[in-house]
């Protein structure tokens, strides 16, 4: 069954980029943000600081890059021993680890991941220069806005939250983030239907939160409380924003992370092909995952245990977390559709 449109909150970033805001607006703001990564996890996100010319050359640079030989694009391939999120995937080699009840077998997702140039333990992987020039300058001009939009995101997150705009931006940096140009090539609608596919499969991110852009090829669900699978579109001028599960964890589960797949699109524009044989059109994402400083001890923030609410989580680290988290992403045995 086609999953129903939701509306997602929206929320106006723009009292935590100007100067001359005051400190009543940026506090209606950051309110207004936690309460909705508190009922929903996901939230649009308008007047962010990055133009829509910049995200067209994103989405441009995305598919010169996917429309490369498979050779070509293998200069950049993920080792197949690695566990970090580095380099080209090619379909079938990254797989969503199964949930109970939500299992689809054959995941279909390409990526290409990337890091900071200057986190030594995570290198970057990059192809030669020659097979698309500049696109590596472009890669890291964007990983840097995508910062810069993250900074006041986390300033709200952190006054809306802890009545102080600096305690969660000291835990975070440009270090550690990654970005990712994803591809999900044109799919057959049955098999998916059928259960025999899916693109990407259930979810939640494993990091403070996510910024997230999609193109009009929709297909991006999440599960909402009580109502079932929904379909979340792109809205032309706003990024979409989801938390993941370090920010719900830290905030004692205040924060939710909710779970996503990338399924089916409700849009009959979205696919291709004869009706009994419909394909989806390919669809392109770009991801920004933000994440806490690997060796930070995060423990459940203050006012959000204690008068009643157990304390849920030990103090850890991000770096302790994730070891655990990224087993049986990365497939030895890829195959091919
Ligand atoms: O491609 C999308 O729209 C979603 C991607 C996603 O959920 C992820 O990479 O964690
Ligand atoms: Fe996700």
């Amino acid at each position: 069954m086609t999953s129903t449109t939701t509306s997602l909150p929206i929320i106006d970033l723009s009292p935590f980029l100007s100067s001359s805001s005051t400190p009543e607006s940026r506090l209606k703001t950051a309110k207004e943000l936690v309460q909705a990564c508190h009922s929903t996890g996901f939230v649009y996100i308008t007047n962010y600081g990055i133009s829509q010319a910049l995200l067209d050359e994103a989405f441009s640079w995305s598919k010169k890059f996917y429309s490369l030989s498979d050779e070509e694009k293998s200069y950049a391939a993920h080792p197949p021993d690695s566990k970090l999120f580095r380099g080209w995937s090619k379909v079938g080699h990254e797989m969503i680890p199964p949930l109970e009840g939500e299992k689809k077998e054959g995941v279909m997702d390409f990526t290409l991941w990337h890091g900071h140039d200057s986190n030594a333990a995570q290198p970057n992987i990059w192809f030669p220069e020659s097979i698309l020039p500049g696109y590596r300058d472009f890669v890291a001009t964007f990983y840097d806005q995508c910062w810069s939009t993250s900074v006041p995101i986390l300033r709200a997150l952190s006054l809306g939250l802890l009545n102080d705009e600096e305690y969660l931006l000291d835990f975070h940096s440009n270090l550690e983030n990654e970005l990712s140009f994803r591809h999900y090539p044109s799919i057959s609608e049955s098999k998916v239907r059928s259960g025999e596919l899916d693109r990407l499969g259930a979810h939640t991110d494993f990091d403070s939160f996510t910024l997230l852009w999609q193109d009009e090829n929709a297909g991006l669900e999440v599960k909402v409380s009580g109502e079932g699978w929904k379909s979340v579109q792109a809205v032309k001028g706003a990024l979409l924003m989801n938390i993941g599960d370090i920010l719900s964890r830290w905030s004692n589960d205040y924060l939710i992370s909710t779970l996503h797949r990338v399924h089916l699109p409700p849009v009959d524009d979205n696919y291709m092909g004869d009706e009994n044989v419909r394909m989806t059109k390919p669809r392109y994402s770009i991801p920004y995952f933000v994440v806490p400083k690997s060796d930070k001890v995060l423990e459940p923030l203050e006012g959000y245990f204690g008068e009643g609410k157990d304390k849920k989580y030990e103090p850890t680290t991000y770096s302790e977390l994730y070891h655990n988290r990224v087993d049986g992403i990365f497939r030895q045995d890829a195959k091919a559709r």
